[in-house]
């Protein structure tokens, strides 16, 4: 079978993509990837990946433009569009996974003009505005949310789960800020980075490209001597070694947390599409499997609070919200659409 996985855009779209490709082969099949010029589209493919064929098209987002700019915006794609349709052609692509993002549109288009399946994974609580629109005219619509999705679950890779362990003891902290890193997140790390050093607790901080000499040099002001990244390729083994979490609550990262079992106080990203992150969290407090708390002055106290908390039963609880091989299952069923 020879797939097309299209989207991007930020990191949670893009472990989707890579944690699908890596199922396909394992399975024997081949895909290619069409996503675009912006965003982490090639910082995550253009170099190394399991994609036989790689190709990144000239498109932009189109629903946060105005005016002139969304009809320039709306060109492009339709130029994508009609590159995409080439593409698949010359690939002989039987179907297509999106993963979402504005990246997804032209192959996603493609596809269906030309009567191919689309597969469509939709990675949040509140769905993307163009999942929305294609999703009556996908084969399938998997989510994690959706408790009507056919394959239960989300595509976290398998790191995550063989080094699962139930944490009992706060001896380290992560604190992450997703892919893009969240300034909101660096500073309430630096705020509390005293207390903890005092406490004997072992900081890791994924801190973001841009915030990261700043962060840096705030740490040696306060004389703390923390773990400290700009965007890292570790984090599987920095989650397995944290203890607690302080996280986005971008949808892999908590998915990716939640197999590894380890209980996080999630602060939502504020600008998300439809507050997204907030409901993304909003299952993790429901089950009380862990803590959200929006940006704002009740932050800090809250961390504070959680860090004399208990940690075992969330801990435990956890590893039984996860689903394993999620990604071998949607390449499964994608395979065995095309062959009934
Ligand atoms: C600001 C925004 O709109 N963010 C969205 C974006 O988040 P974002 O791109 O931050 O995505 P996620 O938190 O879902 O995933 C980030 C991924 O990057 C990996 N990682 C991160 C940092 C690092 O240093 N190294 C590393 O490998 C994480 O392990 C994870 O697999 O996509 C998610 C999935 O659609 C959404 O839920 C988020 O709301």
């Amino acid at each position: 079978m020879k797939l097309c996985i299209t989207g991007g855009g930020t990191g949670g779209h893009l472990v989707i993509a890579e944690a699908l490709v890596e199922a396909a082969v394992k399975e024997g099949h081949q895909a290619i990837f069409i996503g675009s010029l912006k965003g982490q589209d090639r910082k995550y493919f253009e170099s190394n990946s399991k994609f036989s064929h790689v190709y990144f098209l000239d498109t932009t987002g189109v629903v946060n433009q105005k005016g002139f700019g969304k009809l320039k915006a709306l060109y492009k794609v339709f130029l994508a569009f009609l590159k995409s349709r080439k593409i698949l052609k010359q690939h002989n692509i039987d179907a297509t996974y999106s993963v979402g993002g504005f990246s997804a549109a032209p192959a996603s288009f493609a596809t269906l003009s030309m009567f191919k399946p689309l597969f469509i994974h939709e990675q949040n609580a509140i769905e993307g505005r163009l999942n929305s629109l294609l999703k009556p005219y996908a084969k399938r619509f998997i989510s994690a949310y959706d408790s009507a999705s056919i394959i239960q679950g989300y595509p976290v890779k398998d790191v995550f789960f063989k080094n699962a362990r139930v944490r009992d003891e706060l001896k380290t902290i992560i604190f992450m800020g997703g892919s893009q890193g969240a300034k909101a997140i660096n500073d309430l790390a630096l705020s509390v980075a005293e207390e903890l050093k005092n406490k004997g607790i072992y900081i890791i901080h994924q801190a973001g490209e841009t915030d990261f000499d700043r962060v840096k040099n705030e740490y040696e002001k306060l004389g703390v001597d923390a773990e400290l990244y700009a965007f890292t390729k570790e984090l599987p083994s920095l989650i397995t070694k944290a203890d607690l979490a302080v996280s986005r609550a971008g949808a892999s990262t908590l998915w990716e947390l939640t197999a590894s079992g380890c209980p996080a106080l999630y602060v939502p990203y504020p600008y998300a599409a439809k507050d997204h992150q907030f409901y993304n969290a909003s299952f993790i407090v429901e089950n009380d499997l862990g803590w959200c708390e929006r940006e704002g002055e009740g932050l800090k106290t809250k961390l504070l609070h959680i860090l004399k908390e208990p940690l075992k039963e969330k801990s435990q609880t956890l590893l039984q919200y996860s689903h394993k091989d999620v990604a071998k299952k949607m390449i499964d069923d994608v395979f065995r659409v095309l062959n009934d």
